[in-house]
């Protein structure tokens, strides 16, 4: 399916400790993280909370391991706050992922979203984006952009639930009103399916701009729970909305038949974020890496 080397197969963190809930998987040091992922057969990993962030440091204990970094996740404030202050933010985030090897720069815009907000019901109080706001996300996304392609890598976009762009109809217009030589699309599948998105259509139109992907499988009944009790984007996840492909209702063979058709090059990211306490990390990610084999046949 995939082209020999086209691709490469990574995992997050977040399984074993939630970024945005660092109560979850507390326990769970960095060396068993990255342990069990080369472990469970996987060959690169994002960056989470506990990996050290000095650069030979990190770069010992993944090569030790096989391990490269694909990415890192960036919280823009480009709606709420002045450009100069996101920018300086992102040149740091930028020097570090490209002395980490990275060649793309994960980019949300966290202005006005709840996705941190434990108590505010997620679907809804998403933010909706006004003329202006989007203008400043756009504007600020090309100047990002820029400053990425300084050190020669690609900005890609995560549309995310509970943000400004989470629905089709935002990725369409964010990827209309930018620039494609500045601006790519991370795709998420677990988010569109959450959001009750159709995912394939989604990858259809977009495919020319995506440059990094997360793979991420939904729990229905967890999903239809979270609409009709109004939770919020942590209690969802915390709830069991997310796991590894092959254990949720995602059917990911026209996925991987998309992708490889288009001959997608990049990172494949398993990224599923639950209470670790509830599924084991390790289990999920050697549970994910047979069906990637067994679904995609790398
Ligand atoms: O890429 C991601 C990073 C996380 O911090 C986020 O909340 C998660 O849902 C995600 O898709
Ligand atoms: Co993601």
């Amino acid at each position: 399916m995939f082209a020999a080397g086209n691709v490469k197969l990574g995992i997050a963190p977040i399984g074993w400790t939630n970024d945005d809930m660092p109560e979850l998987g507390a326990g769970n040091t960095f060396e068993q993280c990255i342990s069990e992922m080369a472990l469970a057969g996987f060959t690169g990993t994002e960056i989470g909370n506990k990996y050290p962030r000095n650069v030979s440091a990190l770069r010992k204990a993944l090569h030790l391991r096989n391990l490269e970094v694909a990415s890192a996740w960036f919280s823009a404030h480009l709606t709420v706050r002045d450009y100069a202050e996101t920018e300086k933010m992102f040149i740091e985030h930028r020097d570090f992922l490209h002395a980490m090897g990275a060649k793309v720069i994960v980019v949300s815009e966290q202005g006005h979203s709840v996705q941190c907000q434990m108590e505010t019901p997620l679907f809804a109080n998403k933010p909706v984006f006004s003329e202006e706001q989007w203008s400043l996300l756009a504007e600020g996304l090309h100047g990002l952009g820029k400053r990425a392609w300084e050190r020669g890598m690609h900005l890609v976009y995560h549309h995310h639930m509970g943000t400004g762009v989470q629905t089709t109809e935002e990725i369409n217009r964010l990827m209309e009103h930018t620039d494609p030589a500045l601006v790519s699309l991370l795709y998420d599948t677990g988010h569109l399916v959450f959001s009750g998105e159709s995912h394939l259509d989604v990858l259809k139109r977009h495919i020319s701009r995506i440059k990094h992907v997360h793979l991420k499988d939904v729990r229905a009944d967890v999903a239809h729970q979270v609409r009709t009790e109004q939770m919020s984007f942590l209690q969802a996840v915390k709830s069991g909305v997310f796991t590894v492909p092959g254990d949720g209702c995602i059917d990911f063979m026209p996925v991987f038949e998309e992708l490889s058709g288009a001959a997608y090059e990049g990172w494949l990211l398993v990224e599923a974020e639950q209470d670790p306490a509830r599924a084991n990390p390790l289990e999920f990610a050697i549970k994910a890496r047979g069906y990637i084999r067994n679904t995609a046949g790398i």
